[in-house]
């Protein structure tokens, strides 16, 4: 059975998702990332500060107003002298207040939009670079929601974060101000901190909880969902229709449920916050009548601490309505650091240059995740320049050690090396080895060979990058794929989803030429010609014969010709080698091979041979 039915069957354990930020590492994060960009910080921030001191002249200046003209009426002198550079300075500020304040959110929704570009980079690099093993655990869903749905959820909040930004440094302005007209007044003002802060401090560390909850399940639903379209061929073989259908309604339900029970405990905040200000208000009204009563402030200062007050309403409203927001964009930015902040395997050795390789087996045993060993201890030399064909019954273990030898995922016990074919001291242990380092010595083409969308220039430059036109036509062209000479478009022509439809022969034609350029000199083949008919498949054998000329080759084979090709073949059952030796040989063993060749020949699927 292959991972991918395997996926589907189980399903990826919420334990084997990728890593979650804390508050502080999602902070830092983002810390050092707007950090690399000082000049977006520094106008948002000069132009945040300079724009609410501006916004908050205002009602300042109202209050001033108030004072003159009482004041005039008063003493029944003419109010113009003293009104008109005040009514002046009134329109300078609203006009600096509204140029600088929607540059401030400009300047913080372009920090914020590089910031999201830079960590989404960042996590596809990561995942691009993750040891193999780690996605599969986590499901592709995991990855693909951080970079898709999270990002997204992230990038959108940019404007709403930016004006909450925006409002916090009003506020903090505001209360500056405040302070400067009378300490009195301002302590009015601070009746409803004690509000703000127990309501804050019962409700963030659910909503925290909530939130990423809320992320959590999305991303399970999305796993979900991907496994059974991927899957959906097994699901339908297995008739698992019904079952899947349940689990996805499962995903869906809980995700609901995190999202409803998110929303009410935001609803029960809301409230919270709207009874602040009227408590707050109504505290500044009866503390402002006290003071003008015993003539310690003047009708103008409570008026401007009131509209300040009330001018408060906007940001603090914002700043209470975007907390969902923010709370949101946090659980998926602690979702996307989280994986932003993963090391990147790094080969723990210099890679050997090495221009031919055995490859040595050694005590390979290896159990999945559900604990079952499915090799039980394989020694198993292939010498430099070799090849060697591995066959079975399906479930023998081919795949399994084929990805092992390839060094897909390091296996449960055992370890497989590379020793060099010219000098014998000079080995390393694939262990050691990052992905990159690891494919430049060994190329793997498996069954499900990938196109990927763009021209057929780029598809094969990502084995050789910046391999010219005449390379990549002569590997074609060496490798027998001839028919890419008939596209359209020549290496211009644009491949994989929504491209020129290629065959799957095709495909697989392709993925040999990419190992072909790449030129690594140990290659592992899985079954890499049965995606084919008949006809084709003894092309792409002929194509795979040639290119395993002269390397060391592990090749599970589907069909017994291209075994019978092979210097030597391995045949296993039940995770065991059971024989090993040429194809004449092990026909006049008159063992399991024997069987298989019988039964093969007997089918008359060597007529093309
Ligand atoms: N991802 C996985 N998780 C758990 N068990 C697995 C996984 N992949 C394979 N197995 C199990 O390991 C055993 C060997 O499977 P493997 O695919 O290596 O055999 P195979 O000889 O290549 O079979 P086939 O020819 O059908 O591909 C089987 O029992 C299979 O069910």
């Amino acid at each position: 059975m292959s991972a991918r039915e395997q996926d589907v069957g189980t399903g990826s354990s919420r334990d084997h998702q990728l890593p979650v930020a804390s508050g502080r590492d999602t902070a830092a994060a983002v810390g050092r990332a707007a950090l690399a960009l000082p000049r977006l910080v520094a106008s948002s921030t000069v132009a945040a500060v300079v724009g609410s001191i501006a916004t908050i002249a205002t009602p300042v200046l109202l209050g001033r107003i108030v004072d003159v003209v009482l004041a005039a009426v008063d003493r029944r002198t003419d109010v113009w002298p003293a009104l008109t550079p005040l009514l002046v300075a009134v329109a300078a500020a609203v006009v600096v207040g509204a140029v600088l304040t929607s540059l401030a959110l400009r300047e913080a929704e372009r920090l914020g939009a590089s910031i999201a570009a830079d960590l989404r980079e960042r996590v596809v690099d990561r995942s691009l670079r993750m040891a193999p093993q780690t996605l599969e655990r986590a499901g592709v869903g995991d990855v693909s929601t951080r970079v898709t749905e999270d990002v997204e959820v992230f990038t959108r909040s940019v404007p709403t974060i930016s004006a909450v930004i925006n409002s916090l440094i009003t506020v903090g302005v505001s209360v500056v101000a405040f302070a400067a007209l009378d300490g009195r007044l301002a302590l009015a003002f601070f009746t409803v901190v004690p509000v703000y802060v127990l309501s804050l401090r019962s409700y963030l560390p659910r909503a925290a909880v909530l939130y990423a909850e809320e992320r959590s399940r999305a991303s399970t639903r999305s796993r979900v969902l991907l496994e059974s379209v991927h899957g959906s061929r097994t699901v339908h073989a297995y008739g698992m229709g019904e079952l899947q259908t349940d689990r996805v309604r499962e995903a869906s339900e809980a995700g609901l449920a995190a999202a409803l029970r998110a929303r009410r405990a935001f609803a029960g905040f809301a409230w919270t916050m709207n009874a602040a200000e009227a408590v707050g208000l109504s505290a500044l009204v009866v503390c402002g009548f006290l003071l003008v009563r015993a003539d310690l402030v003047s009708v103008g200062d409570v008026t401007a601490a009131a509209l300040l007050f009330h001018r408060l309403f906007g940001p603090l409203g914002l700043l209470l309505t975007s907390f969902d927001d923010v709370q949101r964009a946090a659980a998926a930015l602690g979702r996307i650091v989280g994986v932003a902040r993963m090391d990147p395997p790094t080969s723990r050795v210099r890679p050997p240059r090495l221009s031919t390789a055995t490859v040595r087996l050694t005590g390979i045993r290896h159990a999945y995740d559900d604990g079952h060993e499915v090799l039980h201890g394989i020694d198993l030399v292939v010498p430099a320049g070799t090849s060697l064909a591995v066959v079975g019954e399906s479930g023998a273990g081919k795949t399994t050690l084929a990805a092992i030898a390839a060094g897909v995922f390091p296996p449960s016990a055992g370890t497989v090396e590379l020793v060099d074919g010219d000098d014998p001291g000079i080995c390393v242990d694939l262990a050691d080895l990052d992905q990159v380092d690891l494919r430049s010595l060994v190329g793997l083409v498996s069954q499900e060979s990938h196109v990927f969308a763009g021209t057929l220039r780029a598809d094969l430059q990502l084995a050789k990058p910046g391999a010219t036109d005449e390379e990549l036509q002569a590997a074609l062209d060496s490798t027998g794929a001839t028919w890419a000479r008939a596209l359209p478009d020549g290496l211009d022509t644009v491949v994989g989803a929504g491209g020129y439809p290629l065959t799957p022969a095709q495909e697989q034609h392709l993925a040999l030429t990419r190992l072909y350029l790449r030129n690594p000199p140990v290659v592992v083949l899985d079954e890499a010609t049965a995606e084919a008919s008949s006809a084709g498949a003894r092309d792409l054998e002929r194509v795979a014969e040639e290119l395993l000329a002269g390397r060391t080759a592990v090749v599970v084979a589907h069909r017994l010709t291209q075994a019978r090709a092979c210097d030597r073949i391995l045949v296993m059952a039940d995770g065991r080698p059971v024989e090993l030796g040429h194809h004449d040989e092990l026909v006049a063993a008159g063992g399991m091979y024997a069987r298989l060749w019988r039964t093969w020949t007997a089918s008359g699927r060597d007529a093309t041979t």
